[in-house]
């Protein structure tokens, strides 16, 4: 994992199993925030990815605590968020049993750290269950870090591997990593060095493809990007408070009021690198059956919601990636998830997996991007790399400092040798 420059390399998850582990806790920072469907997980891929860690740790006889996030609870108990389903899928895939904490750093789970011998592994409940995870005071985080620590022993550590959240300074993924001694796992490690070769030298055309419905995480990062990228294609739910700003009418589709004005400025100031749709799928209601017709933006009916792009953008889309040498792709171009709103979707993926035929370097990053990758039948070989985090991506790109990263460094800087007095 490349450290910037001058900064001492962050500890990876092998200089801990060279330190030895057996006997010792460690806690272990995963994203396994899968996309569920009445409570079955539709695509394990992040549980999968994150599998390694936890397993390497395991079979050499760390006792594993796994904390680890699912949607986003208001900070209390949300049945329809418990890990359970993926606890029973993780143990699936470890091929070991992995107990699931009836808590997050409650009676059941202080109980069951303290009766964990080598090799188990225990999941904690959904961390966002707790209030504090999040909390945008540090008091509050801290003091949730501090209670996590409390279910390790003496002589614990601190693996971040969950990189599709460490973009967010949370208890779990920033603060514990200043009270433990803390190493990058092997995702953190392998996504960090993937997405360094997407740097301002990257081969042009540099296209990005942004989509997906966090319109308020990701239009914030547009206006960094925009400057740095020869192409910005943009569907998905972000580019109605685009058409907006263009005093289009979009019925009841995903619209971020508050960002209209931005959203004016930066097509004001990058008119020939935002490229938004002209046609899209519009539908009488959010669902898999709903009426649902193409039409131009200017005429999406009142009461209608755009829920995918439509052919003539697919096409036009299509021919703007066809000669990029770089493509960056979050979110997904339509609600996917509807068999009906997929076809933008598959069509945008296709002219990426095009383009990396020809030579592109192309990264798709997203939790439920990569899950549309393989929800659509589409190859994942096709693209240069899949990456578990979009907004983390995303963030990277901007060249915006990552808390689950930072936080790795400045421990690696206190404990590095060569700082000794
Ligand atoms: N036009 C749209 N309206 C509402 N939701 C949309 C629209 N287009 C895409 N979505 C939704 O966006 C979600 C993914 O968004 P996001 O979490 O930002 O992507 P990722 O996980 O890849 O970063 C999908 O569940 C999809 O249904
Ligand atoms: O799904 C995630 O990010 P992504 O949608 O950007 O891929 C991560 O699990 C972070 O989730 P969050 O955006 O609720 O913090």
């Amino acid at each position: 994992m490349t450290a910037p420059a001058g900064s001492p390399p962050v500890r990876t998850l092998k200089d801990l199993l060279d330190e030895g582990v057996e006997g010792r806790t460690v806690l272990v920072r995963s994203d396994l925030n899968v996309p569920l469907d009445g409570g079955e997980i539709t695509d394990p891929g992040r549980i999968v990815a994150s599998a390694p860690t936890i397993s390497a740790l395991a079979e050499a006889g760390a006792k594993v605590i796994v904390m680890a996030h699912l949607g986003r609870p208001k900070g209390e108990p949300d049945p329809a968020l418990s890990l359970a389903p993926v606890a029973v899928k993780l143990g699936e895939v470890l091929g070991r049993n992995v107990q699931l904490a009836g808590d997050v750093v409650g009676q059941d789970a202080l109980a069951r750290s303290e009766g964990l011998t080598d090799g188990d592994v225990l999941l904690l409940e959904n961390i966002r269950f707790d209030p504090r995870e999040t909390s945008k005071d540090d008091a509050e985080r801290e003091a949730l870090a501090r209670a996590l620590v409390d279910l390790v022993d003496g002589d614990g550590a601190f693996v971040s591997d969950g990189f599709g959240v460490v973009h967010r300074k949370q208890a779990s993924v920033y603060d514990v990593a200043k009270l433990l001694p803390c190493y990058a796992g092997t995702l953190v490690a392998a996504e960090v060095d993937v997405l360094a070769r997407l740097t301002d030298n990257s081969g042009r055309p540099y296209a990005v493809v942004l989509g997906g419905s966090k319109v308020s995480d990701k239009l914030a990062v547009i206006e960094a990007l925009a400057p740095k990228v020869d192409t910005l294609v943009i569907g998905g739910g972000m580019c109605f408070t685009f058409l907006a700003a263009q005093g289009v009418s979009v019925g009841s589709s995903l619209l971020q009021e508050e960002m209209i004005d931005t959203c004016k400025g930066l097509l004001e100031r990058y008119a020939d690198v935002i490229h938004i749709p002209r046609d899209v799928v519009v539908a009488d209601s959010f669902s898999a059956e709903a009426e649902s017709k193409t039409v131009s933006v200017l005429d999406i009916p009142d009461g209608w919601m755009g829920l995918d792009i439509g052919p003539r953008s697919v096409k036009r889309f299509a021919a703007i990636l066809s000669s990029a040498k770089t493509v960056f792709w979050n979110g997904p171009m339509g609600v996917f998830e509807f068999e009906k709103f997929s076809a933008g979707t598959k069509g945008v993926a296709e002219a990426i997996i095009e383009a990396t035929g020809k030579g592109a370097f192309s990264v798709v990053g997203g939790g439920d991007s990569a899950a549309a990758v393989r929800l659509l039948g589409l190859p994942e070989d096709g693209f240069s790399h899949i990456s578990t985090g979009g907004g983390a991506s995303l963030e990277y790109l901007e060249g915006k400092t990552l808390p689950g990263i930072s936080a790795l460094e400045t421990r690696a800087a206190l404990e590095d040798p060569a700082q000794e007095d």
